[in-house]
């Protein structure tokens, strides 16, 4: 028999991955109860893509008036206000909340409570001394910054993206500790929004996920605008300097030296969040910190799941929603579904943004997989001329037989552009079925077309010529 506590599913964070696993079960007839810590939307509406895509396009404007006179325009200086910048960047997180809010999901038939629990027992959540037993369980606790154990770093004030967007203040100068995504996305915002911005990272350039030139495009961008990059270093200590931070940093070459700004951001990378869950109660076991998973986003409690950022390995907000549907149908339906670990897109929304899906060219070297590489320029894509927007490039990796690998667009509209070659790979196309596809004039996505003719092209060798000639008679 049923009593008041007993749910089909039990899901334990209320971001991307938990409210989609929480809405859909509710939809498809499950009674399913949905415990959060702190505010329905996680991550991607708080602290993430809202926020930085809101403070981007911020940026973006700013940079725009500065660079008015490439089209014509009588250039200026804008007058920016961070703190009215940040201001706008919390009303379009307040836009945007109404589609996470409890109301909205209690609508849905979906059960919200406010609080932090602990597994009790292999089938029950205990929140506000409350038992919760449910059939299911998903673990959807997200990350949260990894700080890194740097001396001094305890003693200093320092902002992460939980704090970064609510700041009252102007920022005089920020220094980044980090170059991945977070970093550089936050980095060249600030620098357009008029603070000075210098960036450090362990690794020799930027973005090092990516193909070095691909980075390279990026890492050019951020020198033209003025962003102070220190590389290859080692952080040796922070310090707080007359209440500014300085960081102790050491090169190979050039060997140590301070850096000092007004503020610090720390974007060095992410952190599971799975303490003090009775994860050891609930039989769920770990692997150096992380949730040992299947195929099928099932713990080694196999009533016990997990998806999104907890899971990994993709923290993206697209991969949450997709671990999600594989939850519902493992947990639901007993329909067995694998999360797909091949082929997931991402960008980065720098200026240019850095679009990807598939093998780079790194990993197809690295997985000594036989592969061809082919790169087409924006420059000579009309519309981006025209656009004055031409730094940048797409790259195909394909199979020596033309099969698509992977792609990666770095250039204007990188992550709308990117879409057409993520149905391509995933559907196991060649570079010739883009060919072959009639793209419209002009548009930037021209490119995705020429990147792939130039396979055409290079196998157009002068002894295939003469042979054409030859058989076809051609005079020239
Ligand atoms: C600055 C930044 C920019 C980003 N930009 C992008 C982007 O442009 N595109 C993109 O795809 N991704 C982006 N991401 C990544 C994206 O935000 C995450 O992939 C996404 O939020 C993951 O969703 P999630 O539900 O797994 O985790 P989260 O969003 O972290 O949600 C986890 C939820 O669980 C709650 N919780 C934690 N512990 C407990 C507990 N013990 N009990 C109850 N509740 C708990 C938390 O409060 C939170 O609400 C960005 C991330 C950052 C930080
Ligand atoms: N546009 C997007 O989709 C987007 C945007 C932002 C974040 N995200 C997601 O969030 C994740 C986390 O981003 P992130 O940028 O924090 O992490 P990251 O792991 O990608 O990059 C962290 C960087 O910090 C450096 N670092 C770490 N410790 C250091 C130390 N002690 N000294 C110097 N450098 C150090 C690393 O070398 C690395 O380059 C990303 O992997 C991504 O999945 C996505």
């Amino acid at each position: 028999m049923r009593n008041a506590t007993e749910y089909d599913l039990c899901v334990i964070g209320g971001g991307a991955a938990g409210l989609v696993v929480a809405a859909g079960a509710a939809a498809l007839g499950a009674k399913v109860v949905l415990v959060e810590k702190r505010a329905l939307g996680g991550d991607c509406l708080h602290y993430g893509c809202v926020p930085s895509k809101a403070l981007i396009h911020s940026a973006k404007v700013a940079q725009t008036i500065r660079d008015a006179e490439r089209f014509g325009i009588a250039a200026q200086t804008p007058s920016i206000d961070l703190p009215t910048v940040m201001q706008r960047v919390q009303s379009v997180i307040g836009q945007i909340e109404p589609n996470d809010s409890p109301e909205r999901f209690a609508a849905l038939g979906v059960e919200v409570l406010f609080g932090v629990g602990e597994f009790t027992a292999a089938d029950a959540f205990t929140v506000n001394g409350r038992p919760l037993r449910a059939k299911n369980f998903v673990i959807a606790t997200g990350t949260r910054p990894a700080i890194p154990p740097l001396s001094g770093l305890e003693n200093i004030p320092y902002l992460t993206n939980e704090t970064l967007f609510a700041v009252k203040e102007p920022i005089e100068h920020l220094l980044v500790l980090g170059g991945g995504p977070i970093g550089c996305e936050m980095a060249q915002s600030l620098a357009r929004l008029g603070s000075r911005v210098t960036l450090f990272d362990l690794a020799p350039r930027l973005l090092p996920r990516e193909d070095a030139d691909i980075s390279a495009v990026v890492w050019g961008r951020f020198k033209q605008e003025g962003i102070d990059l220190h590389l290859g270093i080692q952080v040796l200590k922070v310090e707080h300097n007359n209440g500014e931070p300085r960081v102790l940093l050491e090169h190979p070459q050039q060997g140590q030296y301070w850096l000092s700004g007004s503020h610090l951001l720390i974007a060095a990378g992410r952190k599971p969040n799975l303490e003090n869950l009775g994860l050891r109660l609930a039989g769920v076991e770990l692997d150096n910190g992380r949730l040992i998973l299947d195929a099928r986003l099932r713990t080694s409690n196999k009533n016990i799941y997990a998806c999104g950022d907890v899971a990994g390995p993709y923290l993206f907000t697209h991969m949450a929603e997709h671990q999600a549907g594989v939850v519902l149908k493992n947990a639901l339906f007993h329909w067995p579904s694998k999360a797909q670990t091949r082929n997931i897109p991402w960008c980065t929304y720098t200026d240019p943004e850095l679009a990807r899906v598939g093998l780079s060219e790194t990993e197809a070297i690295e997985q000594g997989l036989p592969h061809r590489v082919y790169r087409f320029p924006f420059a000579d894509i009309d519309r981006a001329v025209a656009a004055g927007d031409t730094v940048g490039m797409a790259k195909i990796i394909t199979t020596p037989r033309g099969k698509l690998l992977g792609a990666c667009i770095v250039g204007p509209q990188a992550g709308e552009l990117i879409a057409e070659y993520v149905l391509a790979i995933s559907k196991g196309m060649s570079a010739a079925d883009l060919s072959n596809t009639i793209h419209i004039y002009p548009t930037l996505a021209q490119i995705n077309r020429r990147v792939a003719d130039q396979r055409l092209k290079q196998a157009l060798t002068p002894q295939r010529k003469c042979w054409l000639k030859w058989l076809f008679g051609f005079r020239g």
